[in-house]
């Protein structure tokens, strides 16, 4: 396989030489470790300046040569299939975390639900040490990137939204299973949210956007990448190729910089090195990323001598305060016919599929997670809460910290083959934690990055979000005996739901929780702390400069300072569209 490939569509036999080696140059002002979404984002807007060289590295290929990326009811298989250590507080099972591998990364695999999150949110990131990263400084890059499609049926404020960006968001159509979850849970009491997207109210329930463009996955890769961008002669994209390790000088004062990238395809096979004049800047993913620093030298000393890998830096927060998003499925029979279950017969797929060819319309135009719900544990509409008012960890009186989320097929979503016994079609709702008290870690297991991270999120070890998932699972309960949802619902399939004690319920959580797939926070933004409790803090500035490092930047869903109440990608995406800026800015003056 040649390991300088080209985006698809594009044969530029002068980019498609197969050494490193014959690259047109041995070194980049930009190299840009991980072209997931936040790294297609910066190859794009870094380009813009023809003077500047930048290198893109990649481990997949890309995304465009997948039908099943583009089909945004299908599911590629391209993705790392990594798994967590044994998950104490979830029965001891190790559990799913599936990661994008290919240009676009997870943003060519994803449920593509669009959202920007609570302003508070990001007003906390700043409150936490992420000087700069507020509400106010991404709102102009959350337009910036998105280019929204208005729907007829679907009336939103404009004035919220981006209209010339290159992502393109539009609304997916609905199943009618969909529509009536949206009615039985503004009948449950909770209010009914056109737009979450908008800066004073980001709860209630609503039909989701998506970044799908006529019928068709928008990744990142898609939307920033075309052609028209990969054929500037100053990107270029190196793909089926790992960055192994970020090598560094040695000057006797001050702080080192980053010098060359070394690469490779195999894990134990030649490697090749890449010079950085400007900065190499990692982006892959809350995973990839500490892994990389990691097996470069940087991260906690004891942990980086259990593996044999020589201390670069002792810099304790990398890989720690891993947060992630964690749901419990509930499902039950549905009405024959009302469901999508159909389409995981692959004989039966096939009208759909040819509608798809056609005119990118029918079932598989759907993202599969089309509705959704966002509240706050202490204050569910219609129900006594069990956790104390003001004692949630929403960022603000505003926030969400609840999710209810439903889908079609999302035991498909997660990865997860379905009970025959629960018959031919069923429904599920899932309430997720949107801002978990526990926290874990990312660390490795050898300094070689084809081996995979030990991923250990430490899932609902904090005891407050046990408390959170039951009450959502009581308000799944009362959803789902409510019209219009409850003429469409048999019976409950896992447990018999409508008996279940808060005992079965926490057993319940405990085996059927899963990941929603939104890891954060493993190298984020915040200030070096005192030592004693150097583990929680920073492991980059405010200017994403990793601490004691020149030529060395991180931006991805890693940077996070603190989990967001709600799904990442536009985030990751606004952050990666106001990194750019700076950098350039920086690089300028
Ligand atoms: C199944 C699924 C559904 C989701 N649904 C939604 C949703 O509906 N809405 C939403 O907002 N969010 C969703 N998310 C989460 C969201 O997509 C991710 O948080 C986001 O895309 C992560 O972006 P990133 O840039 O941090 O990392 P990634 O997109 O994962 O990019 C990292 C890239 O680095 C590459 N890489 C890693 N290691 C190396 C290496 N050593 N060398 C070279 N390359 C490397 C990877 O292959 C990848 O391409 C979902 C995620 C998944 C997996």
């Amino acid at each position: 396989m040649p390991i300088f490939s080209s985006y698809a569509g594009v044969n530029d036999p002068s980019r498609l030489a197969s050494p490193v080696g014959a690259l047109p140059s041995k070194a980049f002002d930009f190299v840009i470790c991980g072209g997931g979404t936040a790294g297609c984002v910066l190859a794009s807007r870094l380009s813009e300046d023809p003077n500047v060289s930048v290198l893109l590295i990649e481990a997949g290929e890309s995304d465009q040569k997948q039908l099943m990326s583009k089909i945004p009811a299908g599911c590629s298989p391209a993705e790392w299939s990594f798994r967590t250590v044994a998950q104490d507080e979830c029965n001891g099972r190790d559990m799913y975390q599936p990661r994008g591998k290919m240009l676009g990364g997870c943003s060519s695999i994803n449920a593509m639900i669009y959202q920007h999150g609570s302003p508070e949110d990001f007003d906390e990131w700043e409150q936490k040490g992420a000087h700069g990263w507020n509400y106010a400084a991404l709102k102009p890059y959350f337009r910036k990137a998105e280019r929204h499609t208005p729907h007829p049926d679907h009336k939103i404020d404009m004035e919220h939204r981006g209209k010339e960006g290159p992502w393109i968001s539009s609304y997916p159509p609905t199943n009618e299973i969909t529509a009536a979850f949206v009615l039985a849970g503004t009948e449950a009491g909770i209010p009914a949210n056109p737009d979450l997207n908008v800066e004073t109210n980001s709860t209630g329930i609503t039909r989701f956007q998506a970044i799908i463009h006529n019928g068709k996955r928008s990744s990142t890769n898609a939307a920033y990448l075309p052609k028209a961008v990969y054929s500037r002669q100053n990107l270029f994209i190196l793909t089926g190729t790992q960055v192994t390790r970020l090598n560094f000088d040695s000057p006797s004062s001050g702080p080192r910089r980053c010098t060359s990238v070394e690469v490779g395809q195999t894990k134990a096979g030649p490697r090749w090195v890449v010079g950085v004049k400007k900065e190499a800047i990692v982006s892959q993913g809350a995973f990839g990323t500490p892994q990389l620093l990691h097996a470069s030298g940087i991260g906690a000393k004891a942990e980086l001598e259990k593996v044999g890998v020589p201390v670069v830096k002792d810099l304790p927060g990398v890989g720690e305060y891993l947060k992630d998003h964690l749901l419990t499925t509930v499902s039950w029979k549905a009405k024959k016919g009302s469901s999508l279950q159909y389409l995981t017969n692959p004989a039966a797929t096939l009208p759909a599929l040819a509608r798809w060819l056609i005119d990118g319309k029918g079932a598989l135009s759907t993202n599969l997670a089309e509705a959704g719900a966002f509240l706050r544990s202490d204050a569910i509409p219609g129900q006594v809460s069990s956790i104390a008012k003001g004692t949630t960890n929403a960022a603000g009186i505003n926030s969400p910290d609840l999710e209810m989320i439903n889908g079609e097929l999302i035991s498909q979503l997660l990865f997860h083959d379905p009970d025959p016994t629960w018959g031919s079609d069923f429904f599920t709702m899932a309430p997720v934690v949107l801002r978990p008290f526990s926290s874990g870690t990312v660390k490795i297991s050898s300094g070689n990055t084809f081996d995979a991270p030990l991923i250990d999120p430490r899932y609902l070890t904090d005891k407050r979000d046990v408390a959170v998932m039951l009450e959502g699972l009581k308000l799944a309960r009362r959803i789902g005996r409510t019209e219009p949802l409850s003429a469409y619902l048999g019976d409950s399939v896992q447990l018999d739901l409508d008996n279940a004690t808060d005992e079965q319920l926490i057993e319940h959580i405990k085996e059927w929780s899963e990941t929603i797939y939104h890891p954060t926070s493993t190298a984020k933004i915040g200030e070096q702390v005192s030592r004693c409790d150097e583990a929680a803090g920073g492991v980059i500035d405010s200017n994403l400069k990793v601490y004691g490092f020149e030529g060395l930047r991180v931006c991805d869903a890693s940077i996070f300072p603190e989990a967001l109440s709600a799904h990442p990608v536009a985030a990751i995406v606004a952050c990666a569209e106001r990194f750019a800026d700076l950098l350039k800015a920086e690089h300028k003056a």
